[in-house]
């Protein structure tokens, strides 16, 4: 059973339309949703949860009706907001135990899981102390346990990285891959950053303008490239230099050759080239593209969500500024 499913979801306000006939439906697991600000994420979201009714069309999560269902949801459904919500006088425990009563825990058990969720985000040394005097990543922390505290199935991520240092982010990188593989809990995360979903995600959902523009397993994204990277301990000219002598496409990037595949014969030219040269492989392998690679250099393609091209080093290729706010 699909864990979230849209048919013809529309949101429209007086001066813009969020949601666009959307029709998406996604598994269980950690799913992406991706989008430049203004995509329609927190729309997106906010529909999700029951929390506002759509211009147009229905949805479900868990098989739960958005229109006639908005408790059932929300009782199965954590939530970390993108905002700023957090009272400054008092602690992470008071706070979350107060979310886990709210969520009709009785008090001795929302005690203890706003202990253990508390401990799980990594805030338990920390719990007693003001809020007001938090770190950026500590507050976050605090917003991704109350979410967690009643143990729903499936909890929607706000862009939980937002504002982060790059520790800090990937910590919360790291907390969000546990919540799917160690607890067993749905995810939806939100972000601008494709680099950073690809990293934790199983399927990463495209959206922008309020519109569908992909849906799809990671590696539906990041199939196998056209090209092998090699890694050798030294002489990585002369081996390049006799590739190139073989009619090879080679070229140097960083301590690497990147070697076009043109068939089986090329793994054979590179093995015996090393070999000949006395060489030692520290690596061959072929590359993955990255999700951002998608959607460069395709006329026939969707429009482009994630501007000029990323270089492959970069992990987190943003949505640029000027991609945002696009006339719908
Ligand atoms: N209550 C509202 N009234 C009018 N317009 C709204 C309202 N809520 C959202 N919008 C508009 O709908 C569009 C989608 O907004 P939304 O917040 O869903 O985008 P987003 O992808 O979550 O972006 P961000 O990451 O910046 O929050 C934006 O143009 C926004 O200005």
């Amino acid at each position: 059973m699909p864990i979230i499913a849209t048919q013809g979801l529309t949101m429209r306000f007086p001066r813009v339309t969020a949601l666009d006939d959307l029709n998406v439906a996604v598994e269980p697991g950690v799913v992406g949703l991706v989008g430049a600000n203004g995509a329609g994420k927190s729309t997106l979201i906010k529909i999700l949860l029951g929390l506002q009714p759509p211009t147009a069309g229905t949805a479900s999560v868990l098989g739960l009706d958005i229109a006639r269902e908005g408790v059932r949801i929300r009782e199965s459904v954590g939530f970390m907001p993108e905002y700023e919500c957090l009272p400054p006088d008092i602690s992470a425990t008071e706070f979350v135990v107060h979310m886990a009563r709210m969520c009709g825990l009785p008090a001795t058990a929302a005690r203890e899981r706003a202990a253990d969720t508390l401990r799980h985000v990594g805030l338990y040394e920390e719990r007693y102390r003001p809020m007001g005097g938090y770190s950026t990543g500590m507050r976050q922390r605090v917003k991704l346990a109350q979410a967690l505290v009643h143990d729903p199935k499936l909890v929607f991520l706000d862009e939980p990285t937002n504002g982060l240092d790059p520790a800090g982010r990937d910590e919360m990188l790291d907390l969000i891959r546990r919540i799917g593989a160690e607890f067993g809990i749905s995810v939806l995360v939100t972000s601008h950053l494709l680099g950073e979903l690809e990293r934790v995600c199983d399927h990463v959902v495209i959206i922008d303008g309020g519109k569908l523009l992909r849906s799809q397993a990671v590696e539906a994204y990041t199939e196998a490239s056209g090209v092998l990277t090699v890694e050798v301990e030294e002489g990585r000219d002369d081996l390049g230099r006799r590739l190139h002598e073989q009619g090879v496409g080679v070229r140097p990037e960083g301590r690497f050759l990147v070697v076009d595949i043109a068939g089986e014969t090329t793994y054979d030219l590179v093995r015996d080239g090393v070999a000949d040269l006395g060489l030692r492989l520290i690596r061959m392998e072929q590359r993955r593209h990255r999700i951002e690679e998608v959607f460069q250099g395709d006329p026939t393609g969707p429009p482009d969500p994630t501007g000029p091209p990323a270089g492959p080093s970069d992990p987190d290729a943003a949505v640029p500024p000027e991609a945002q706010g696009a006339p719908r």
